[in-house]
This record gives structure tokens, C-alpha cells and sequence, in this order.
């Protein structure tokens, strides 16, 4: 049984009931509009990632990535515009040619100078952009939406010629006009581009705004609906829920969701929230275990650390502490985990040496240890950890440990209340 020093045990066991994840509020019924069960990733992780304040991704750096996440199987690779420099002109063509399962795409402006440049990258498609915002229309790029809308067909019209896939995608969707919206957004269908794209770009958008628009444009094109969202207010994951539920087809990420600002929808964080959807349709499709491995990669590659509270391989994602959870979680871990750790190749963990535990999770260290305690037992020792936790901070689980052995040992002799009175402090423990 692997060990944590830090008050916590593993309370895995194989042996305990599981159950399938259940709620009452889950429609009985399936929703004809809704891709939750049905949904691709554009991993922008080597684009909007690159936007992030710390990044730097050298060629070798930028295919360790894109291989990394080719194992996860996530669907596309979103690279940065070849027009940024040189380099990335080279390295887009690098990635191109690397015979990766996942499709190459590059991000351009809209216009046919990016266009030919970038098709000439060996990309599977590229992803067309262009605010249609009144503050981008008249603070970016000076253009009003007839131009916009002529630029638009030129440039998809271009691309589909050369025969890759094309995408079309408004900047700044949530405080662009929806006339404007949806005129453009028909007009580029009609001329059979792959998909569009909504983009919220400032993160002002809630999950009710994102279902509204992605539903009236499912109800307008036929081609494949993208999605792409900050979080600057905390809607990131949410809003790429309510987008595939709504009928989007496609949801962008990066891993720990690095990007301009804040970021973006994070790759484990849209997990997480799609396993609770549709456990099967994650785990079929995506090598969930090798999450953990490509966020490290990224968060060394860009100077952070992992956050602590992070979904799924945050250092307490899966940790449970106080005494009530630490019981129903040892009986059935059901009771207070919807994600099963086992199935992101994670650990759970129960910490006991703390103030907050109780005397079945103390119980269960004992069995683990097999020693021959009674409950009794197991409640005193219980209490003594709690007031040597009161006086001192938390026990380490070697502590812990060496506090059941002492009272298991004492009690042979029949002087373990003895043994158990004298402890002041964690320092005895060991002495
Ligand atoms: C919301 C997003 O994240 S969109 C993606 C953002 N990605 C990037 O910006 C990629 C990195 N960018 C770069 O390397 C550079 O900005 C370049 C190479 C794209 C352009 O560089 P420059 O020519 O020096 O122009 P600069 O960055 O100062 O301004 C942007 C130019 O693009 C124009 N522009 C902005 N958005 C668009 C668009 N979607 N479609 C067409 N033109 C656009 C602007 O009007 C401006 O043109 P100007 O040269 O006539 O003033
Ligand atoms: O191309 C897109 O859809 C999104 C561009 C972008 O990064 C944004 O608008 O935030
Ligand atoms: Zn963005």
C-alpha cells in the first residue's frame, strides 16, 4: 500500500462497492440537440497557449507537446499563425509533417495573405478569424461588416479550393451584433465552410447567453459549430458545457488553460466536466491517464506550478479530510467523488492526523496496519490526535502511525492509556 507522509493514507481498496454515477436532475430522455456524448477537441495549447504572459515554446518544446497530446487522442492541434515569425512559419510546417493522428491546424487573420502562407505550411485546415465587434471593428481593424462579410468569402473560397478544411469564426461573438452574427454566419455556410466559430473572447459571456446563441445558430447553419471561451469571470468550462449542449460540435482548450490573460476552457478541466456527463464517451475516447503528464510538461515549460486545487491532478483533488467524509468515502468513495481517481490514473488519499478526523478513518489505518485494536481503541487514539493536533498543527501519517504502534505495543502490558496519557507532544511519538 503506497504511503503519504502528510497525515494522508490511501484509502483505496479495491473491494469497496462502486456505483454508476447517478442524478435525479439527468434528463431521462435523450436531447436530440445536445453533443455531450458527441463532441471533438481543438487543443490550442500551441496557439492560445502561446498567448499566455510566460510562454516560450522552442520546436523541440512545441512537439513534445503536440505529441503529448496526440496520445491523449484529442482531436485537433490549433498552432500559431505562421505570419507571427518566421519560426513559427517553420515550426507549423514541422508539426505538419510529424504524421501525428490528430489534425493540424493553423490560426490566420482574415486575409488572403495568411491564407497563402499558411497553406503552404502543410496544415489539414486553418481556422479564419475576424472581429466583428463594434469595439474591434473600430479599434482593431477598421472594417465595417460588408467588407467583413466580402473578405470572409474570398478568403474561405481560397482555402477550400486548396482542399483543406476551413473554419470561420467571428471575434469578441458575445458583444458582436446577432443579426450581424447570423448574416455572416449563413452567408460563410452557404459556401461550405467546415465549421464557425463563436468566440468569447473577453470571458463576458454565462452559460444561459452561450446556450441561447450556439441553439439560434444550430437552427441557422448546417456546418459544424465551434466554440471557444475565456474565463475571465469563471464561465470557461461551464460555457463550453452549455455550447455541446446546445448543439456545438466542437469545444477549444489548452492545458491548465494558458492563454492571453487568464485563458481559456482547460483541457483537464473539460474532462472533468464531460466524465460527469458522459463517463463512457470520455473514457472510450480519450487516454485520460496521460492528463497528469502533459500539464506537466506545459506548467515546467511555461515557469508554473500545477494549482493545487486543480481539477483532476491538483494535489487535493482527490484528498479527503474531514472525519464524515473520511468514513462514508472508506465504506463507498460514490458518496463524496464523482470523478473515480483510478480512471485519470490518480490516487485518493484520507488524511487522519488532524483535528478534523474521526475514529473510522483512525480504524481503518489500523487495519491497514494490521494491528489488533479495538473500536475502543481506535476512538482513544482518535482523541489523542486530536488534542496533540489542537496544541501542535497536523500530524504527519508516520506520526500517526507511530501513536497506533506505540498503543498497540503498550497494550500487551496493559499499559497503553498509560503510554497514550504521556504523550505530549509529536516529538514523543518517535522518541
Ligand atoms: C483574439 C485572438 O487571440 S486572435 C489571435 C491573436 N494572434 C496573434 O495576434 C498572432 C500573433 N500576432 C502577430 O504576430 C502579429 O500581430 C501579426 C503578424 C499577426 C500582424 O502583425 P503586424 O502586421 O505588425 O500588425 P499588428 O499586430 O500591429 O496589428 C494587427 C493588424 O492586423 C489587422 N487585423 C487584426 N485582426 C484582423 C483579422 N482578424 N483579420 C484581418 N486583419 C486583422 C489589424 O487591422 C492590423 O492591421 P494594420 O497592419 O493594417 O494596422
Ligand atoms: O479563432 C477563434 O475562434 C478564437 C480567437 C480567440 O482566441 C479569441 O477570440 O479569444
Ligand atoms: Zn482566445
Amino acid at each position: 500500500m503506497p504511503e503519504q507522509t502528510n497525515g494522508q493514507t490511501n484509502g483505496n481498496n479495491p473491494d469497496r462497492p462502486r456505483e454508476p454515477i447517478v442524478s435525479p436532475y439527468q434528463s431521462k430522455y435523450p436531447d436530440p440537440m445536445s453533443n455531450v456524448s458527441n463532441f471533438k477537441i481543438i487543443e490550442s495549447t500551441l496557439r492560445e497557449g502561446e498567448q499566455f504572459a510566460n510562454a516560450f515554446f522552442d520546436t523541440a518544446k512545441k512537439i513534445e507537446i503536440a505529441k503529448a497530446l496526440d496520445d491523449i487522442g484529442v482531436d485537433y492541434l490549433e498552432l500559431t499563425s505562421p505570419m507571427a515569425s518566421e519560426q513559427s512559419r517553420l515550426d507549423c510546417t514541422a508539426i505538419a509533417n510529424l504524421g501525428l493522428k490528430a489534425k493540424i491546424l493553423t490560426h490566420i487573420r482574415c486575409h488572403m495573405d495568411d491564407a497563402k502562407v499558411a497553406i503552404s505550411t502543410g496544415v489539414d485546415g486553418l481556422d479564419v478569424v475576424i472581429g466583428t465587434s463594434s469595439y474591434l471593428r473600430e479599434f482593431s481593424h477598421g472594417k465595417d461588416m460588408d467588407y467583413i462579410t466580402a473578405k470572409a468569402i474570398e478568403v474561405i473560397t481560397f482555402i477550400k479550393k486548396s482542399g483543406l478544411e476551413v473554419r470561420f469564426s467571428t471575434e469578441d461573438s458575445f458583444r458582436s451584433d446577432l443579426v450581424d452574427l447570423l448574416s455572416i454566419y449563413k452567408a460563410v455556410d452557404k459556401i461550405g465552410v467546415n465549421r464557425v466559430g463563436i468566440a468569447d473572447t473577453v470571458g463576458c459571456a454565462n452559460p444561459r447567453q452561450v446556450y441561447e446563441l450556439v441553439k439560434t445558430l444550430r437552427s441557422v447553419v448546417s456546418c459544424d459549430i465551434e466554440c471557444h471561451f475565456h474565463n475571465d469571470t469563471g464561465c470557461a468550462i461551464a460555457n463550453a458545457y452549455a455550447a455541446l449542449e446546445a448543439g456545438a460540435t466542437h469545444i477549444d482548450t489548452s492545458v491548465l488553460g494558458i492563454g492571453e490573460r487568464n485563458g481559456i476552457t482547460p483541457l483537464g478541466g473539460l474532462f472533468a466536466r464531460m466524465y460527469a456527463g458522459d463517463k463512457e464517451y470520455v473514457k472510450n475516447k480519450y487516454n485520460l491517464h496521460k492528463i497528469r503528464d502533459v500539464e506537466n510538461i506545459v506548467a515546467e515549460a511555461v515557469d508554473v506550478t500545477v494549482p493545487f486545487n486543480n481539477y483532476i491532478t491538483g494535489y487535493c483533488a482527490f484528498t479527503h479530510k474531514a472525519g464524515i467524509h473520511a468514513k462514508a468515502i472508506l465504506n463507498n468513495p460514490s458518496t463524496y467523488e464523482i470523478l473515480k481517481p483510478e480512471d485519470f490514473g490518480m490516487t485518493r488519499y484520507v488524511s487522519i492526523g488532524h483535528r478534523l478526523t474521526g475514529w473510522n478513518a483512525v480504524k481503518n489505518r489500523v487495519e491497514q496496519l494490521n494491528l489488533d485494536l479495538t473500536d475502543e481503541d481506535a476512538k482513544a487514539v482518535t482523541q489523542k490526535i486530536k488534542a496533540l493536533a489542537d496544541v501542535h498543527g497536523a500530524l504527519s501519517l508516520d506520526m500517526v502511525d507511530g501513536l497506533l504502534k506505540k498503543f498497540h505495543e503498550a497494550k500487551g502490558d496493559g499499559t497503553h492509556k498509560e503510554v497514550l496519557n504521556r504523550i505530549e507532544s509529536p516529538a514523543q511519538i518517535v522518541a
